[in-house]
């Protein structure tokens, strides 16, 4: 399989974004998912007349006589005759026959009797004003953002149907790869595994777990045989090397890309496994992972690309090739590259904005700016 365009390649992990089936789930797992049914009321918001105000529920002309009082979650006070008024706390139900609530601040009152000016109607918040009950409040795609959990909350829902965000399972590889402490001599610290959770999130997936493979082709087709994610991601084994095992573990799969024409990060593999999972394999190299992340990862995942371009304000070299991947600042001039950009390092790409997509041969123009999380 011949190496594929950047621009080629995003589009083809784009093209394979599968969103999960629709599932039923509890509140604190929808954050960030889409609605896959329109929100309904199953309650009307208030779900009965209540006082909007701490005051005095009152009826007919001042002075009224105080015969009461009525919290919030505490016993409803039934029904107030002409003349009669009853302490109240907001948002707890009124009496039946409540003309106004009157306000602490607007009462004169001496703990038996209370006088004050009542606008009929006034300071009552009437059952269903705000939501009425079985109103479709929210459409199918809706994004569940926090405001969105909390209407659902308030409107009866425990559980919302969602279309869930795909579970990303990440295999990180390497006898090398220590994961705590420093690396020793032939060593090296993993800093894939620590990027790839915020990545995934800000991406739209839900990280399923990440799991540590010593380099072996038993242990990583076990381990992929393992996987029940929608996405499985591998991390380092892409290459040609002797302990790059992940092609011979491809053989059953449907390799949709193998190559891909970026730098850094080339050694990038994009395919469909036989249980019908997608699999991103990412380059050792943590720059590079990077890379191959943004450009089939990303996509995958359902993120769209913003399409943001930009002058470039600073030495750029292109390849004659491959598209090049610049870590950069916006200025007002345009996008500055920051520079540390080796594929062995994330410096750059933690001093920087976005990633300019600089494409083979360029020698001036605007270019594409990829959004980092
Ligand atoms: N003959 C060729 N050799 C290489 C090629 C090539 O085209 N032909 N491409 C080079 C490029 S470019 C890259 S990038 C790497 C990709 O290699 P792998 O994906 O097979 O990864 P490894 O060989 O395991 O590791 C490469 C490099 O990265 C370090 N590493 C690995 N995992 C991690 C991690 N989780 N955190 C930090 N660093 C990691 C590893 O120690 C190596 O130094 O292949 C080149 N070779
Ligand atoms: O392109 Mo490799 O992916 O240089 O590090």
């Amino acid at each position: 399989m011949s190496t594929l365009s950047w621009e080629r390649a995003r589009a083809l992990a784009a093209a394979h974004a599968r969103p999960p089936a629709p599932a039923d789930l509890p509140l604190a797992e929808v954050y960030g998912c889409r609605l896959a049914e329109p929100l309904r009321a199953l309650v009307p918001v208030p779900g009965a007349d209540v006082s909007a105000m701490d005051g005095y529920a009152v009826r007919g002309q001042p002075p009224w006589r105080l015969v009461g009082r009525v919290l919030a979650g505490g016993a409803a006070y039934p029904s107030l005759a002409g003349g009669e008024a009853v302490e109240i706390a907001t948002g707890a139900p009124v009496p039946e026959g409540t003309a106004a609530v009157l306000p602490y601040e607007a009462a004169d009152a001496d703990g038996h009797w209370v006088k004050g000016p009542a606008e009929s109607g006034r300071h009552i918040r009437r059952r269903g004003e705000d939501i009425p009950e079985h109103a479709v409040v929210l459409g199918a795609g809706t994004v569940v953002t926090p405001s969105v959990l909390g209407l659902a909350a308030g409107l009866g829902h425990d559980r919302l149907r969602v279309v869930p965000k795909p579970a990303v399972s990440v295999l990180v590889t390497g006898d090398e790869v220590v994961f705590a402490g420093l690396p020793g001599p032939g060593r090296v610290r993993d800093a894939i595994g620590p990027m790839l959770p915020g990545l995934v999130e800000w991406a739209g997936g839900r990280l399923a777990g990440v799991v540590r493979l010593p380099d072996g082709e038993r242990a990583l087709r076990e381990a992929l045989a393992g996987q029940d994610a929608d996405v499985v991601v591998v991390c380092g084994a892409s290459s040609k090397g002797p302990a790059d095992h992940l092609r011979a573990v491809l053989r059953d799969a449907e390799v949709l890309v193998d190559g891909v024409a970026v730098r850094p990060g080339h050694p990038q593999i994009l395919a469909r496994l036989a249980s019908g999972a997608m699999l991103a394999g990412l380059p050792g190299n943590p720059f590079a992972a990077l890379g191959a992340a943004l450009t089939l990862l990303v996509p995958l995942l359902g993120r769209p690309y913003r399409g943001e371009t930009s002058a470039l304000a600073g030495p750029v070299r292109a390849h004659p090739r491959d598209t090049r991947l610049v870590p950069v600042r916006r200025a007002e001039k345009g996008a500055v590259p920051v520079g540390h950009d080796r594929p062995g390092s994330l410096w750059g790409a933690a001093l920087a904005e976005a990633l300019a997509a600089v494409p083979p041969g360029w020698c001036g123009g605007p270019v594409e700016l990829i959004e980092l999380p």
